[in-house]
């Protein structure tokens, strides 16, 4: 293939099981990769798609598009339909430039059809193309019936759906597939500009299958989602940290010297056992970071029906891993008061932000210190989905939870601490008075603690202020001085932050 004159553009065919994608891909692609159409064993015997499947057509470049490009490859991301399948489908959508929704016509909006077109709004700037399969099962009534629901369904998200609904029969009972040829019309059509495939970004190959080829090595196959590689490069596989030598390269069987961003392509290496790597991330040495923890800004999933507590296990998706981990929330109190929300929109190290037990759907803008239990490879600005896959899919319930962006990578190491305030209230009582400016308070605090952490923080007494400036004796007792010399007895009340993850572990005000 000649790779400066095609330009490959990622389809991903999302939708509810058995809605027909694989069927459908088959009916449009004339490309095979090594990967496509359900090929693995188990696929074949369960009769359902296990992982992504790649394809292609390729289609004369539309004028209005590019003149420096010849063709336009479209490359088809099978997505699985099944509910558990769900990590497999957005690590697909995150290669993907525009999803094709497929929806059984016999059957209309189905669970999956919902969290794709969840996946689809976190995940891509542009429209999305509905294929209604099945067509040759369903009458007129019933078709127009559908077509309703799923208008009314789009118009509460951000696709308008200005394409239509593309009515199709990918595989009918009787004679050839219908409304193919319409529906590659609508899938040129729907593109409005190639999407930017700017190079100077380092290299993230994410790699979805690896296989041996006898007498020639292992064959890794991926999608390339920043950066460009040539053969003779050195790769570092992220997970295994190795590095190989790019022996020879393919895209879609066609040998390549060169593969870009957006390329879907399988790399050829030597000495190395494919049977260690499923999935993966290969770079250019050191130019990638794995990461445990990371700062992100947070989007609540508005269908996600259940509590999104800090310190609740998820499902993190980053790139193609998912792995368990944790969030720490937090929110700006100063935002809302800020002459330039623009520069507050990202996170700032120096401004105070406060502790959030549980994010709510409001106007205010979250973040969270994200603790993942294993390690995952990636960039800053990268895109993290939270779900809870263990939620029953019987239940019809959104299991997407929240969207985050990688602000900060490693927060631990590059910022000097994190100022996050958690409110606190503690109450003791007046023991007894000294003199007017002097009193003795009792019951706030036990032996144990470390009062002169507490020194200087303001108390209320009777409406009265006092400070505490020490502590008094050894079971707990500080003492309390009230500058206007009103010192009272009564209640006290002591309102701190407390700061969390600063090392030195103080409390400000
Ligand atoms: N009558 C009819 N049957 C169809 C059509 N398209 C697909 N089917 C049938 O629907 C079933 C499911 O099709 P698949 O293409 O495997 O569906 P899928 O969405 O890829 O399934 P998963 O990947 O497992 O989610 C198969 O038995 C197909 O033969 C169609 O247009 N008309």
């Amino acid at each position: 293939m000649d790779v400066q004159r095609t330009f490959n553009y990622n389809l991903g065919v999302l939708g509810h099981i058995d809605s027909g994608k694989t069927s459908l891909v088959r009916a449009l692609s004339t490309i095979l990769s090594t990967a496509a159409l359900d090929k693995s064993p188990q696929s074949q015997e369960r009769g359902i798609t296990l992982d992504l499947g790649f394809s292609a057509f390729r289609i004369e470049m539309p004028s209005h598009l590019s003149r420096d490009y010849t063709d336009l490859q479209i490359t088809l991301v099978d997505c699985p339909g099944h509910a558990s399948l769900i990590r497999t489908i957005i690590a697909g959508a995150s290669i993907i430039d525009k999803m094709l929704l497929v929806i059984d016509a016999t059957k209309g909006i189905q669970t999956q059809t919902a969290e794709c077109i969840v996946i689809g709004e976190l995940l891509l700037k542009s429209s999305l193309i509905v294929a209604l399969n099945k067509v040759d099962l369903v009458d007129q009534d019933k078709l127009n019936n559908v077509e309703k629901r799923i208008n009314a369904m789009l118009s509460m998200t951000k696709f308008n759906n200005k394409f239509g609904i593309l009515k199709v029969a990918a595989a009918p009972r009787e004679g050839d597939p219908i409304g193919i040829r319409e529906l590659i019309e609508a899938i040129s059509g729907s593109i409005d500009e190639l999407p930017s495939r700017i190079n100077n970004e380092p290299l993230y190959y994410e790699i979805d299958h690896c296989f041996p080829i006898k007498g020639q090595g292992t064959v890794m196959t991926g999608t390339i989602l920043h950066g460009n590689m040539r053969v003779g490069d050195t790769l570092e596989i992220i997970p295994l940290g190795i590095q190989k030598k790019i022996k020879s390269m393919e895209c879609f069987h066609q040998p390549v010297n060169e593969a870009k961003k957006g390329d879907r392509v399988g790399v050829c290496v030597t000495g190395f056992d494919s049977k260690l790597l499923e999935r993966g991330v290969a770079s250019t040495p050191n130019t990638l970071r794995v990461i445990q923890k990371s700062i992100i800004r947070v989007q609540i999933i508005p269908h996600y029906k259940f509590p999104i507590k800090s310190k609740a296990k998820f499902h993190i998706t980053c790139g193609n891993e998912t792995v368990m981990g944790s969030c720490v929330f937090f929110s700006s109190p100063n935002l809302k008061n800020s002459p330039n929300e623009e520069d507050l929109e990202r996170f700032s190290p120096d401004m105070l932000y406060h502790y959030e037990d549980e994010v709510t759907k409001s106007n205010k803008k979250y973040w969270a210190l994200l603790t993942l239990e294993s390690p995952i490879c990636t960039l800053a600005d990268s895109l993290v989905i939270g779900a809870k896959l263990d939620i029953d899919v019987n239940s019809k319930a959104c299991r997407i939870a929240f969207s985050g962006i990688t602000e900060v990578l490693d927060p631990e190491i590059s910022c000097d601490f994190i100022k996050v305030s958690k409110p606190k209230k503690k109450v003791g009582q007046v023991d007894r008075i000294q003199d007017p400016y002097t009193a003795i308070g009792v019951g706030m605090f036990n032996k144990e603690t470390d009062i002169s952490k507490f020194v200087g923080l303001q108390v209320k007494v009777n409406g009265k202020i006092g400070v505490i400036v020490s502590s008094f004796g050894k079971s707990g007792k500080f003492k309390i001085n009230f500058p206007e010399g009103d010192a009272v007895t009564g209640e006290v009340v002591l309102e701190f932050n407390r700061l969390l993850w600063d090392p030195r572990n103080q409390m400000v005000q």
